[in-house]
């Protein structure tokens, strides 16, 4: 069972919904994350997502935007997020690490040896945003062969055959995003989320997380009362920014001031 299934499975029977936090590797510089990455275990995540900093983040807003550039900036690589990963896992070897990216910057450093070295470091799961369906099969071997999950996205204008066909690929939790547009959104519709949970219920047995626009204890908690998981970024991510200049203990501190509320209104 992969730790992303094992924790899904423990939070069900505790009643819990997992709470996932998203920040950017190497943001404001590598030396930054693992300490970070602590603080948001210990103040309530359930699962990490990282991110790959990418100088095109095509479905992100400007607050992840900047996050890639600083972290760019500070020289992070495909290879220095995995040693981070590894950094982090000789602390935590039971939080689930889910590395989000885009395809380019793995297409070079070669899927395979990407999904190699990632299993060999500690990653659960991947979440590549242009990874289609249709031209996943190649990609999606090397990941299965190394029984890492492969997260997918689901947004507002998916058709139902469309999700059916990529729940049947997905594995892990899907991810499901709130609203049309990119990370950063100010508003969403609790009940349209419901309303699209729901159906996908219908067609999948996997976990459903939702994310994009969660910024706030009040609506962590009524999102996670009608899906499986809420996943929480740019809230996190402009924490960081405004603090950049401070140091690492400060920062870590200030992502689990914003995190923590989160997880007391989840479980209450
Ligand atoms: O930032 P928000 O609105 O809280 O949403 C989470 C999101 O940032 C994180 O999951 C994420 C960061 N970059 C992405 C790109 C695509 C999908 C998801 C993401």
């Amino acid at each position: 069972m992969s730790r992303i299934v094992q924790c899904f499975d423990t939070l069900q029977k505790t009643g819990k919904k997992a709470l996932i936090p998203y920040i950017t590797a190497g943001d404001p510089t590598p030396e930054h994350t693992v300490t970070m990455m602590h603080s948001l275990v210990k103040s309530g995540a359930d699962i990490i997502e990282i991110g790959m900093p990418f100088s095109d983040p095509m479905a992100d807003g400007p607050v992840i935007q900047l996050a890639c550039e600083r972290s760019l900036e500070a020289g992070t690589t495909v290879k220095k997020v995995l040693s981070i990963i590894a950094k982090f896992r000789e602390e935590d070897s039971s939080t689930p690490v889910v590395l989000m990216g885009y395809l380019n910057p793995i297409e070079f450093f070669g899927y395979q040896a990407f999904a190699d070295a990632a299993k060999e470091v500690g990653v659960d799961g991947v979440l590549l945003v242009d990874l289609t369906p249709e031209e996943a099969t190649d990609v999606v071997e090397c990941f299965k062969n190394n029984e890492i999950d492969l997260i997918y996205l689901l947004s507002p204008t998916t058709t139902p055959a469309r999700a059916k066909k990529i729940c049947d690929l997905a594995s892990g939790y899907v991810y499901y995003v709130s609203v049309k547009g990119v990370t950063g959104s100010a508003e969403l519709d609790v009940d349209s989320v419901k309303a699209h949970v729901d159906s996908l219920k219908e067609i999948t047995d996997l976990p459903i997380g939702v994310g994009f626009g969660i910024r706030d204890a009040k609506t962590a908690a009524a999102v996670s009362k009608c899906a499986d998981g809420v996943i929480v970024g740019s809230v996190l991510v402009n924490a960081i920014a405004e603090n950049a200049a401070k140091d690492k203990e400060y920062i870590a501190d200030a992502l689990g001031s914003i995190l923590a509320p989160m997880r007391s209104e989840m479980d209450a």
